[in-house]
C-alpha cells in the first residue's frame, strides 16, 4: 500500500541523475509507483518480444538501468503533467494504471503504445538509444492513450495524423525546451537533430502547408508526415511567425495547450479531418478564452497559415 512507497535514485540513458517512486516489496525494491492513480509499473522485456516482460526490482533502490529509470521517471513526469495542468488523472481520467516495457526486441530501434502498455526499443546505439532516454516520446507515447479515451482519432490520413500530432504537441509541451521531437535520443553521434520539428516540419521532410501534404499509402497515409502541417499550426499559435506570408500573433504554450486539450477532449471525433481540428480549435479557445479573444484570432491565423480552412 502507499506506505511502501519509497523513493529510489538512479542514472537515466544520458546519465543523468534522478529521482522516482518506488515500493518495497518481499524484501526488494520494485519499479512500481502506487503514489499514482492506481500505480505506475515498469517491467523489462529482456530482449524479447513477450509483454510486459518481468517487474523491474532492485536491491538497494540504487538503478544503474537507463532505459528502466527513464521510462518510470518519466512516465511519473507525464502523469503529472496531466493532473497538474489539465487536472487529468492518468490517461483515462480515472487513474488507469500505467505500464511501460523497456528492453524490447533486440536493438529495436523505435517506441509505441500497444493499446495497453507503453513499449520502448534499446535503439541500435547509432541510430536511436534506448527510446524512452526521450521525455518528449514518452509524453508522445503515453498521449496515445489519452487520445485513445478521448477523440479516439482513427490512425490513418487525415485523422491519423491529427492522432500524431496531438501526441507531437504534448510531447513538446512536457519537454518544453525545444519545439524537436526525440533530440535526446536520435543519432547520438549528431547534436540537435530530431525526429521530426514542429518548428520547421520541412527540415525533416514533412509538409509545413496542407497544399504540400502527402496523399500516398504509406506510414498508414502519412500519420507522421502530414502530423507537420498541425504541428507547424500549433508552433505559430504558440510562439507566432510569418509564414507564406500570414502573420501570426504568439499566445505562448500554456494557452496553445488548453486549446488542444480542450479540443481533444470536447470536439475531436474519431474521424476529424484538418478542417474539423481548425473549427474544434477555435471553438474551444471561443469556450476558454472568449470570441473576440486574442487566442481566437491566433487561431484562425494560425490555420490560414498552414492552409487549412
Ligand atoms: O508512437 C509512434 O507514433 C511511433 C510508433 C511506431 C510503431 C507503430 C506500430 C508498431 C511499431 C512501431 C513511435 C515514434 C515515431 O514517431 N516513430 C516513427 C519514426 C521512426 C522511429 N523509428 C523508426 C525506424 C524506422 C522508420 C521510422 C522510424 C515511425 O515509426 O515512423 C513516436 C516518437 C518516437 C518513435
Ligand atoms: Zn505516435
Amino acid at each position: 500500500n502507499m506506505l511502501d512507497h519509497v523513493t529510489g535514485s538512479g542514472t537515466g540513458v544520458l546519465g543523468d541523475t534522478k529521482q522516482f517512486e518506488t515500493t518495497l516489496q518481499s524484501g526488494k525494491y520494485v519499479l512500481s509507483d502506487k503514489t499514482r492513480g492506481k500505480g505506475i509499473e515498469t517491467y523489462s522485456a529482456n530482449n524479447r518480444t513477450t509483454l510486459p516482460g518481468t517487474l523491474l526490482s532492485d536491491s538497494d533502490n540504487y538503478w544503474t538501468d537507463g532505459a528502466a529509470v527513464d521510462a518510470h521517471a518519466y512516465a511519473q513526469r507525464t502523469y503529472d503533467y496531466y493532473r497538474d495542468v489539465h487536472n487529468r488523472n492518468s490517461y483515462d481520467g480515472n487513474g488507469a494504471l500505467i505500464r511501460s516495457t523497456v528492453h524490447y526486441s533486440t536493438r529495436y530501434n523505435n517506441a509505441f503504445w500497444n493499446g495497453y502498455q507503453m513499449v520502448y526499443g534499446d535503439g541500435d546505439g547509432s541510430t536511436f538509444l534506448p527510446l524512452s532516454g526521450g521525455l518528449d516520446v514518452v509524453a508522445h507515447e503515453l498521449t496515445h492513450a489519452v487520445t485513445e479515451k478521448t477523440a479516439g482519432l482513427i490512425y490513418q490520413n487525415e485523422s491519423g495524423a491529427l492522432n500524431e500530432s496531438i501526441s507531437d504537441i504534448f510531447g513538446a509541451m512536457i519537454d518544453d525546451d525545444d519545439w524537436l521531437m526525440g533530440e535526446d535520443i536520435y543519432t547520438p553521434g549528431t547534436n540537435g537533430d530530431g525526429l521530426r520539428s514542429l518548428e520547421d516540419p520541412s527540415e525533416y521532410g514533412d509538409p509545413d502547408h496542407y497544399s504540400k501534404r502527402y496523399t500516398g499509402s504509406q506510414d498508414n497515409g502519412g500519420v507522421h508526415i502530414n502530423s507537420g502541417i498541425n504541428n507547424k499550426a500549433a508552433y505559430l499559435l504558440a510562439e507566432g511567425g510569418t509564414h507564406y506570408g500570414v502573420n501570426v500573433n504568439g499566445i505562448g504554450r500554456e494557452d496553445t495547450a488548453k486549446i488542444y486539450y480542450h479540443a481533444l477532449t470536447h470536439y475531436l471525433t474519431p474521424y476529424s479531418n484538418f478542417s474539423a481540428m481548425r473549427r474544434a480549435a477555435i471553438q474551444s479557445a471561443t469556450d476558454l478564452f472568449g470570441a473576440s479573444s486574442k487566442q481566437v484570432k491566433s487561431v484562425q491565423a494560425a490555420y490560414d497559415a498552414v492552409g487549412v480552412k
